[in-house]
């Protein structure tokens, strides 16, 4: 089996490792870096990885290294990290948001790169995964990479990586937008006298079923939408309230920040190394 090396052992990496152990993957071929004690040991314990705190020890000899510790931290490691990739040349994989393959190319050298943003949703194997690569990744590495991320969920390429900032807006951090959603919609129904547990659990449900009509039943948004929209109903009433306070500009507006954040992130570590 591949040997992957994690550097950071956080929320993230503990959901891609999570799919790679349900997929079959042998905790014994996952090292994992991080700082943190009580991460290594909850890391070991819940999964059975082996974990290591230096950077150096746990990318020894991987096949695949994923960098998987927060965008700020990222030129710190390429110290620990530059020697051991040379020798071996992995494939690196890095899930940071707004860190572009010029910079990693810059920090860890020459390697084949893969910039890629998951989402939580990962944890259960229901994430979304856009991934780009550089022109050193071969066709069986992207395929590695593919594999990796595709424990995760849904998978898809982007060819132009000044898009990878759009897809941090969208699916990396989409399921934020959508649980302030849900928050709001049962904030909305406690104030209207729902009960709290009643709210959540109906809210949560009405979440679930839309989200699998939409990615199980081959109809788009729209068309869903539509259907629920009785002509002068109740939904229609909710939809031009959306509507008339700007629900598309809100959206827009939110991710048009998103992307932004994404794209100052990266200029703010061009500035520092
Ligand atoms: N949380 C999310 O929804 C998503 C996060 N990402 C990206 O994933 C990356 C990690 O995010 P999270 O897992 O949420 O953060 P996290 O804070 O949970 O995990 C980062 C881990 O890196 C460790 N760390 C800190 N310094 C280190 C060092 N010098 N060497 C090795 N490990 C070190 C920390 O102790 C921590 O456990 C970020 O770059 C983020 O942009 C990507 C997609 C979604
Ligand atoms: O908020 C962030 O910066 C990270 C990237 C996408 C989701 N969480």
């Amino acid at each position: 089996m591949t040997q992957i090396a994690f550097i950071g052992g956080g929320n993230m990496a503990r959901s891609l490792i999570g799919g790679l152990l349900k997929h079959g993957a042998a905790p014994g071929d996952i090292n994992v870096a991080e700082p943190m004690a009580a991460a290594r040991e909850a890391l070991t314990r819940d999964l059975g990885v082996t974990c290591h705190g230096d950077n150096k020890t746990a990318a020894a000899g991987a096949e695949v290294v994923v960098l998987a510790v927060k965008p700020q931290v990222m030129p710190a490691i390429q110290g620990d990290l530059r020697d051991v990739l040379r020798a071996k040349s992995p494939l690196l994989i890095s899930i940071a948001a707004g860190v572009r393959i010029d910079q990693l190319e810059r920090w860890f050298g020459a390697l084949p790169i893969v910039r890629c943003m998951p989402n939580t949703p990962a944890l259960i194997g229901a994430g979304a995964t856009g991934l780009c690569a550089n022109a050193a990744v071969s066709a069986a590495q992207k395929a590695k990479a593919q594999d990796v991320l595709g424990t995760a969920g849904v998978t898809r390429w982007i060819d132009d990586e000044a898009l990878m900032d759009t897809v941090t807006a969208l699916s990396g951090s989409g399921p934020a937008y959508f649980f302030a959603l849900v928050e709001a919609m049962e904030a909305a129904a406690v104030a209207q006298g729902l009960p709290r547990d009643a709210a959540r659990a109906l809210a949560a449900q009405t979440c679930l079923g839309a989200g699998r009509m939409l990615t199980e039943g081959g109809e788009d948004a729209a068309t869903l939408r539509q259907r629920v929209t009785s002509p002068n109903g109740t939904t229609q009433a909710a939809l031009e309230s959306f509507a008339a306070d700007g629900l598309p500009v809100i959206v827009a507006h939110a991710m048009g920040a998103a992307r932004k954040r994404g794209a100052e992130l990266a200029a703010s570590l061009d500035e520092t190394t």
